[in-house]
């Protein structure tokens, strides 16, 4: 006997459960089913404005069964969608009927393979199960590889306790997608100097133009998942003998040209190239592929869905699929509209609950025939996170990104106490990079969206003896 509902959202993240929330907010009086594969759902908790349009939040997982009592719930996988009369089927054969659907279907770590057979000692990070993995093959590990650039080798390698870790990065600089040279050499320093007490911080203030950022060479170029703090809730130690402090070694400007495995269990044997030309070989129990996300939707649809070149769900402002009434949010879609100045795509909570909202919004204009705008949170990239100890916002182009080479940085630096990046086009705010307790999140949203130009305060803007929000209250 088909189910019917009105409101079909599929996927039980943070992209599904602000979804399916936001409808039961837009038509309180209509039917929301919300189908995911686990039982274990996450929804945003503790949402805390940070700025006018960037909040800080934790991600909580509950059982389904905890969900309002406005929105229905299904334990179930999508199998197989029919987009023209409106039904879909799941993998235990229950048929649901349904006017709109959402796909919140998510993502799954990018492995990085060398083409060969999978191998078992190539583990990625996505949810809570690949945690436990992780867990169990750190208990009897001395050595660990991680591969990856980005926040979850930037996580692990800071959270990683009593194993040796070998951090292969292909950047000059430590987390790369988050970060810029500068900012990495703070983070750093911070973790080599963290115990001693700086009595007197030594504050910097530098501007460069661009050619005098990247060292010569180096080129800017450049996602159930897990929580905030997941690293918290479990015991990231390893086998290798307690020691308060070990660093992990870092590879920079290396890539994996190949792996074996050696006989009796004994682990990997790697060979690592470098930028330089130059090859070294170690030893590893096991590497973790931190190499990004892979959109997962795994189901069938009687008409092809449209993707975008990263495998993702391509949707347009409102959210909409290529195929009438299907709609698609999170990580398994890519954003194909042309995006406003200071926004971009990345595989974040922050971004999976604004899409999630989005979609559920869309959904419930489209079914009363209305008309809804783009939430204003897609006119500014924010978000909010912690790396290596300390809290960081990042906003609009914070490295730079799409500006080609005509831009600016001033930088303030207060060494283990904060690092302030502003990133400058002709003389206007176009991103910024605020590691540290700076309270300047609010002032940098408003100079990036009001494009005030900035040339007659040069460098007295970062001056820290200046309030800069009196100058533009
Ligand atoms: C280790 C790790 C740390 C992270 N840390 C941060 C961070 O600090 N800050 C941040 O902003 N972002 C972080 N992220 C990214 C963030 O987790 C994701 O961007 C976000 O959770 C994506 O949400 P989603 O709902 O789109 O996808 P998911 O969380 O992957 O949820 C997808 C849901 O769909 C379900 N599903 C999939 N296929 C089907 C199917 N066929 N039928 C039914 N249900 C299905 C899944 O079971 C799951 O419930 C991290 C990611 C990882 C892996
Ligand atoms: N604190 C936070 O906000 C956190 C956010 N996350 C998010 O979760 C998602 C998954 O995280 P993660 O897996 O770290 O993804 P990220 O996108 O953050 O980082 C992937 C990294 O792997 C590199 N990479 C990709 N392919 C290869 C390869 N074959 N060999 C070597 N390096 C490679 C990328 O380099 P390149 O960019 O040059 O391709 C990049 O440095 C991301 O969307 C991330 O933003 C995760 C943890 C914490």
């Amino acid at each position: 006997m088909p189910r019917d509902c009105e409101f079909l959202v599929v996927g039980g993240g943070i992209a599904g459960v602000s979804c399916a929330e936001s409808l039961a907010i837009c038509r309180p009086t209509a039917s929301v089913l919300l189908l995911t594969e686990s039982s274990i759902v996450k929804s945003v908790t503790n949402l805390v404005p940070v700025a006018r349009y960037l909040h800080k939040f934790d991600v909580r997982e509950q059982d389904v069964s905890e969900m309002g009592a406005t929105i229905e719930t299904l334990v179930d996988q999508l199998d197989h969608i029919n987009s023209i009369e409106h039904w879909i089927r799941t993998r235990k054969g229950v048929v649901v009927k349904y006017r709109y659907i959402c796909l919140c279907t998510g993502g799954a770590p990018k492995l990085f393979s060398s083409g060969e057979a999978v191998e078992p000692r190539i583990i990625g990070i996505r949810d809570t199960d690949s945690v436990l993995e992780l867990q169990r093959r750190l208990a009897a590990a001395k050595d660990v590889m991680i591969l990856g650039n980005g926040g979850i080798a930037s996580e692990l390698a800071y959270e990683l306790k009593d194993v040796n870790v070998h951090w292969v990065v292909k950047d000059a600089h430590i987390s790369a997608t988050f970060v810029d040279p500068g900012a990495a050499e703070f983070f750093q320093l911070a973790r080599n100097e963290v115990d001693t007490k700086d009595s007197s911080p030594v504050t910097a203030i530098k501007r460069m133009r661009y050619g005098e950022l990247l060292s010569k060479e180096q080129d800017i170029k450049h996602g159930a998942a897990l929580g905030p703090d997941w690293h918290r809730t479990f015991d990231l130690s390893g086998a290798a003998g307690k020691q308060d402090k070990r660093l992990p070694k870092i590879y920079y400007k290396s890539h994996i040209e190949s792996y074996k495995e050696l006989a009796e269990e004994a682990g990997l044997k790697i060979q690592l190239s470098h930028e330089d030309g130059s090859s070294e070989q170690l030893t590893c129990d096991f590497i973790v592929s931190a190499t990004g996300v892979l959109p997962r939707h795994e189901y069938t649809c009687d008409c092809p869905l449209k993707f975008s070149e990263d495998g993702g769900i391509s949707v347009d402002e409102m959210m909409r699929t290529n195929l009438k009434d299907v709609y698609a949010a999170g990580d398994v879609c890519t954003a194909s509209w042309s995006p406003a100045m200071h926004w971009f795509q990345m595989r974040l909570w922050t971004q999976a609950r604004q899409m999630g909202s989005m979609a559920g919004r869309s959904m419930a204009a489209a079914s009363e025939d209305e008309t809804v705008y783009q939430d204003f949170c897609f006119e500014l990239f924010g978000h909010v996170t912690k790396l290596f100890g300390y809290p960081v916002v990042l906003l609009g182009r914070f490295n730079g990104q799409d500006l080609d080479r005509n831009y600016e940085i001033l930088v303030r630096c207060t060494r283990n106490k904060e690092y302030i990046k502003f990133v400058l086009q002709n003389g206007r705010l176009r991103g910024a990079i605020l590691i540290g307790d700076t309270d300047l999140a609010e002032t940098c949203e408003n100079l990036i969206l009001n494009g005030i130009d900035l040339e007659p305060y040069g460098d007295d803007i970062l001056n820290p003896d200046i309030d800069i929000e009196d100058y533009f209250d």
